[in-house]
């Protein structure tokens, strides 16, 4: 089995209302996600292309989390954006998301693990995701090997 990773970036809001302390402000990350996949190397001696993997992650997330925020279903914020017309991605709601409250690091690292599962998923050669890191300051990050 080798090992490849790619990153995908996105810019976005959060707040986390059950922590204590200033997070339960609204506030953004430039958020960076390293996704690594195993695989057995092809006859051209790739496990994956780079391009095309990427590709993938980043419509994504450039769709689903870009230039929005990410709030918990439970949060009283998440209704008056939505209604406001503003891009909310809410984890509690969303169908890769259901069982995560709300939009700590960890949680979007497993959510980005659940995506590119879904993306290896529909490869033809037999993939699966290893590792991913997510981080959201210089920092703080998290990993999930799922
Ligand atoms: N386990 C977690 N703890 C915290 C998370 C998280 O996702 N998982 N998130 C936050 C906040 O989002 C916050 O923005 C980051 O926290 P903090 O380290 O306190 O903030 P800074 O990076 O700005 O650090 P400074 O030392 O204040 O510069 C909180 N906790």
């Amino acid at each position: 089995m080798t090992n490849v990773s790619i990153r995908v970036r996105f810019e976005a809001g959060h707040r986390l209302p059950q922590l204590p302390g200033k997070c339960h402000n609204l506030h953004g990350h430039s958020w960076q996600g390293w996704i690594t996949v195993a695989g057995t190397m092809n006859d051209q001696d790739v496990v994956v292309d780079f391009g095309e993997l990427k590709a993938a992650l980043q419509r994504w997330v450039d769709q689903n989390l870009d230039h929005g925020m990410l709030l918990g279903a439970e949060d009283e914020w998440a209704a008056r954006l939505v209604d406001g017309g503003l891009k909310v991605f809410r984890f509690g709601e969303h169908r890769l998301a259901r069982d995560l409250s709300w939009p700590t690091v960890e949680a979007v690292a497993e959510l980005l693990s659940r995506v590119a599962a879904e993306i290896v998923g529909g490869y033809t050669t037999p993939l699966r995701v290893a590792r991913v890191v997510v981080q959201e300051t210089e920092n703080n990050r998290a990993e999930v090997a799922p």
